[in-house]
């Protein structure tokens, strides 16, 4: 069994039930609708509230909503500002701006007669207004988990649940690193209700879930000039989790010596995130002087705290000691840390010696699978190429049919989720995985050439420095990569920039350009890689940091009449690598 179908069978724990519970009060409720509020302890001892409403939108809104979520809408893959990683979220009004006026439509009334008299009540704050309104998507091969975090830059944040029949998780609170996660069991309709004080997170174990979160600032005049005024009150009270807030706001922002003096005060209120962010500052000498001495109190203080990061920082110095106390205390944070969620923990349990560990075989194992599970992107290309490597052992005897199938959509399903989340090595290995002959002899992939495209393009977008990469690609896939030089690539694009030429013409440009590039190419599917040796060449540079994105070239020898050619020629691109060598070639 999978280990999310176990969390989708028992309640989890520590979850938020909607019966009223000891510490749980009903409130007055807002209008019709049933609330409950509840409060939980920060780092600093303070009383953070939240507010939890039931059926505040109607079962109508949910499917209208959902039914625009999850058709046609286009997910953001830029990085998430808690995580760095695609985000896969989308922005439906912002600043004023509606920039999804389907969704929009679907919450608007939402907003203005339920939302904001609710959060304008319990927050006493008469002049909030709405910032932000996102719709998120947690998929089975995406992002699965969000980071514990506050929600710096609002002043209040409502999220309404969607979907909660389809996965397990969810959303969850965490006042500090160390208290235990309560999940918030948000059926459809249902709304939670915080400020910039509550800390949380998403983790879901199983299934697909869709969040549509409102982010409020105080004032519509802070939410057009982006600013935060409601922390100089907080901070100056020695709120230390609206002193950390302050430090991540400004560490963003790029001014470095005022986050790490902020991080300071936080972590110095107790605040454990920031006791880590401090470290890790003191430690790499940014926004001030590298100071080991103040690194290692903060990562003492920090794991202390619960944070599983330090822990495993500490873990990993003890571990080098040769002294055995050391050592075995080195293993007992990383254990520790393994606990806190750290994922690279469980990894180094697995690296590990079994003689310094005791874990046997099996156990290091679990430990990278488990790892690979909750998201760590080094273990998901480790267990999904075993998987894979697997898969190739066994697809030649016939009484293993079903384990073939089971370990192919393991192994896809991991190394989607790495490559999705940014692994170059992911996606590259899904790549190759997607065009083995018995993959397509099989029918485990439907498109081949396509999708193997596809992850390869992924691979390539996101990379930093594509030539290595590049070079890897044309290994796996020579016989599909043609290289042009950057002269002939620069008149080409010169072409298609021009204003003047109509489509039509472009498309004969295209045409006639690639016919004279590609003679005699006997290929379903040709992709054209522009290769410069030469980084000076302007032409190429230039428009290389207009489009970094990857485009497709796509010729069908076949096509023979011009109404054929001139649709494949619409479906044309070029792809844009720059390599220092030219060892890519037809
Ligand atoms: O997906 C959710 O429910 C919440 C996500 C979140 O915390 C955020 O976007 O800040
Ligand atoms: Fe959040």
């Amino acid at each position: 069994m999978e280990p999310g179908a176990m969390a989708m069978e028992s309640q989890l724990e520590g979850e938020i039930d909607w019966a009223p519970c000891a510490q749980a009060e009903q409130t007055g409720g807002i209008g019709e609708i049933q609330e409950l509020f509840k409060t939980f302890r920060s780092c600093s001892g303070k009383e953070v509230p939240a507010y939890f409403a039931k059926n505040l939108a109607s079962e109508q809104e949910v499917m209208r909503i959902l039914q625009a979520a999850r058709h046609g809408l286009e997910y953001s893959t830029r990085p998430d500002s808690v995580d760095g990683q695609p985000s896969f979220e989308t922005y439906v009004f912002d600043r004023g701006d509606v920039l999804e006026q389907r969704l929009w439509d679907c919450v608007c009334d939402l907003v203005l007669h339920r939302l904001l008299p609710w959060l304008r009540e319990r927050f006493r704050c008469p002049g909030a207004a709405l910032c932000t309104c996102l719709m998120r998507r947690y998929l089975a091969n995406e992002r699965r988990a969000h980071p514990a975090h506050f929600d710096a830059h609002a002043f209040a944040t409502c999220v309404v649940g969607l979907n909660s029949q389809d996965f397990a998780g969810g959303l969850y609170i965490q006042p500090t690193p160390s208290s235990p996660r309560s999940y918030v069991r948000l059926g459809p309709g249902d709304a939670v209700l915080h400020r910039y004080d509550l800390r949380h997170g998403v983790e879901v174990m199983h299934g697909e879930r869709y969040s549509l979160i409102f982010w409020f600032k105080d004032s519509l005049d802070s939410c057009r000039l982006g600013t935060t005024p409601w922390y100089s009150v907080a901070a100056a009270g020695g709120d230390g989790d609206a002193a950390y807030n302050i430090a991540n706001l400004l560490y963003l922002d790029g001014k470095l010596a005022e986050a790490r003096s902020w991080y300071l005060a936080a972590a110095t209120a107790g605040q454990a995130d920031a006791a880590l962010n401090l470290a890790v500052m003191s430690d790499q000498g940014l926004g001030g002087a590298h100071d080991p001495g103040e690194a290692q109190r903060w990562f003492e203080a920090a794991s202390d705290r619960g944070k599983g990061a330090a822990s495993r920082h500490l873990a990993v110095q003890h571990l080098q000691s040769p002294n055995p106390r050391r050592r075995w205390r080195g293993l007992r944070l990383l254990v520790r840390a393994a606990n806190l969620h750290d994922t690279q923990s469980l990894v180094l349990l697995h690296q590990l010696p079994s003689a310094t560990t005791g874990l046997d075989l099996h156990s290091r194992d679990l430990c990278l699978r488990l790892a690979a599970e909750k998201g760590n992107l080094q273990a998901q290309l480790e267990v999904g190429s075993k998987l894979l490597e697997r898969w190739y052992y066994l697809i030649d005897s016939p009484s293993s049919w079903s384990e073939c199938q089971r370990l192919w959509a393991r192994a896809t399903r991991l190394l989607q989720r790495a490559a999705n989340a940014g692994d170059m090595g992911s996606g590259l290995r899904l790549a190759a995985a997607c065009r083995h002959p018995e993959a397509v002899a099989k029918g485990s992939v439907r498109r081949p050439l396509h999708e193997s495209w596809w992850w390869l393009r992924r691979v390539l977008a996101g990379a930093v420095t594509t030539a290595p990469l590049a070079q890897q690609a044309a290994a796996l896939h020579a016989e599909h990569y043609v290289a042009v030089q950057p002269t002939a690539a620069a008149h080409f694009l010169r072409h298609e920039e021009d204003e003047g030429c109509q489509d039509a013409c472009r498309g004969n440009l295209r045409r006639g350009w690639l016919t004279h590039l590609v003679p005699g190419k006997q290929l379903k599917m040709i992709d054209v890689v522009i290769v410069s040796d030469d980084g000076e060449d302007s032409g190429v540079e230039a428009l290389w940091s207009q489009q970094r994105k990857i485009l497709r070239a796509c010729i069908v020898d076949e096509c023979t009449d011009d109404a054929d050619g001139w649709r494949l020629v619409q479906s044309l691109h070029v792809d844009v690598i720059f390599s220092d060598s030219s060892a890519l070639s037809s």
